[in-house]
């Protein structure tokens, strides 16, 4: 991030964070090449604009399984809100239900998803909550969390598949960065089968996740599934189906393989596999306006934001999360209207091209 709001809400946060817990939130896996070309990859691309098209204001609302969007972004899964505020995902929740978006709340929450979903519903009694989990090891363990969810009142999961392991993260290596400070804990993973009474069990991450067991979360639950981490088109398509709802494309924002292409260039290969059966999110590397309108013209329903939102977070607590939407909202809005457009259906393929490809034309 180089200059504007979101970038001054970056630096704020990077100034008032434990640099241990700034270096987990910013790092990735590995060399980091994925973390730096989720947002190189957007610069490398560019719109052209459709002229005299005019409308006088523009819709940004979307509509998608389990909740509706009045802007085009929603907040993206990331642990541990309270390394970065007091209120930690009280606030974030707050900040999206007013915005009028979807809080995917991830089971590395530090507040218990109940609390979460009553803070945005007591900000907007419609706002929808989403939870995020991984698979657990133990399915009575998985059970158990899709049985709070749900009796919380989300109104979606989202299954994250790109993390059979842990990915390694040497920022946290170096700092020897493992536990939660004391006072702070996965809420959602307290007195679960198989844990400690009254205490937090791991988050375990499965190599032997499956198809299998998003089936069994398919029967286990009438929600709307969305499956996050997806990148190879057959994927997508199995994923279709067995059922989904709909995909995130998602590379974990460089945090799981460092060998990944940027979330943005494996899009358009996702969207084209899917062929409109059920709608496609995108997140990694989105840190504004154009690059929310370059992904929906590829052909994203949405798209999601991580850090962007803890740097909001850590820098200023739930005004700050609310700046941050804010924000790319305003800057959405811009965008579409020197594109021509009235709503997101106007930002077509059509309209994103290469840069640095040459000079195609008639110079003689
Ligand atoms: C600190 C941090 C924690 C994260 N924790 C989770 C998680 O628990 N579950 C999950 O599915 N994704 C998690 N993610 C990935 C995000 O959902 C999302 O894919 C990624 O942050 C998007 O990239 P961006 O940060 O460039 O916007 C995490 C990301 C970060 C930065
Ligand atoms: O840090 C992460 O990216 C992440 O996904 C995670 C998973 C489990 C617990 C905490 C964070």
């Amino acid at each position: 991030m180089s200059t504007g709001p979101l970038a001054e809400l970056h630096d704020k946060a990077r100034a008032v964070l434990d640099p241990v817990h700034y270096d987990y939130y910013a790092g990735g896996v590995g060399d980091e090449v994925v973390l730096g070309e989720n947002e190189a990859a957007f610069r490398r691309l560019a719109l052209l604009p459709r002229v005299l098209r005019g409308a006088p204001t523009r819709d940004l609302g979307v509509d998608l399984p389990g909740g509706h969007l009045d802007l085009p972004v929603l907040v993206a899964p990331t642990a541990f809100h309270r390394l970065a505020h007091p209120e930690g995902e009280l606030a974030t929740a707050r900040a999206a239900a007013a915005a009028g978006t979807v809080l995917v709340s991830g089971v590395a929450s530090t507040v218990a998803i109940g609390d979460v979903v009553a803070a945005a519903r007591a900000v907007r009694a419609e706002a929808s909550v989403w939870f995020q989990l991984y698979p657990q090891p133990d399915q009575d363990v998985t059970a158990c969390l899709v049985e709070r969810a749900e009796r919380a009142g989300c109104t979606a999961l989202v299954v994250t598949a790109d993390s059979p392991v842990f990915g390694r993260h040497r920022r946290d290596a170096e700092h020897g960065f493992h536990d939660l400070p004391a006072g702070l804990a996965a809420e959602n993973m307290r007195d679960l089968p198989g844990g400690p009474p009254g205490g937090v069990r791991d988050i375990g991450m499965s190599p032997s996740v499956s198809w299998r067991d998003l089936d069994r979360l398919r029967e286990l639950t009438s929600l709307p599934l969305w499956l996050k981490g997806v990148l190879h088109p057959r994927d997508a398509v199995l994923a279709v189906e067995h059922g989904v709802a709909g995909v995130v494309v998602s590379n974990h924002g460089g945090r799981q393989l460092d060998l990944v292409p940027a979330a943005v260039e494996a899009l358009p290969a996702v969207v084209d596999a899917v062929a409109g059966r059920v709608p496609v999110l995108l997140d990694g590397g989105v840190r504004g306006g154009g690059d929310v309108a370059v992904a929906l013209a590829l052909g994203a329903a949405a798209v999601g934001v991580g850090r962007p939102v803890l740097w909001g977070l850590a820098a200023d607590g739930e005004a700050g999360v609310s700046r941050v939407l804010a924000v790319l909202r305003d800057e959405v809005d811009h965008v579409l209207a020197l594109c021509g457009g009235r709503d997101l259906a106007d930002l077509t393929p059509d309209l994103v091209v290469s840069r640095g490809t040459g000079v195609s034309g008639r110079c003689g």
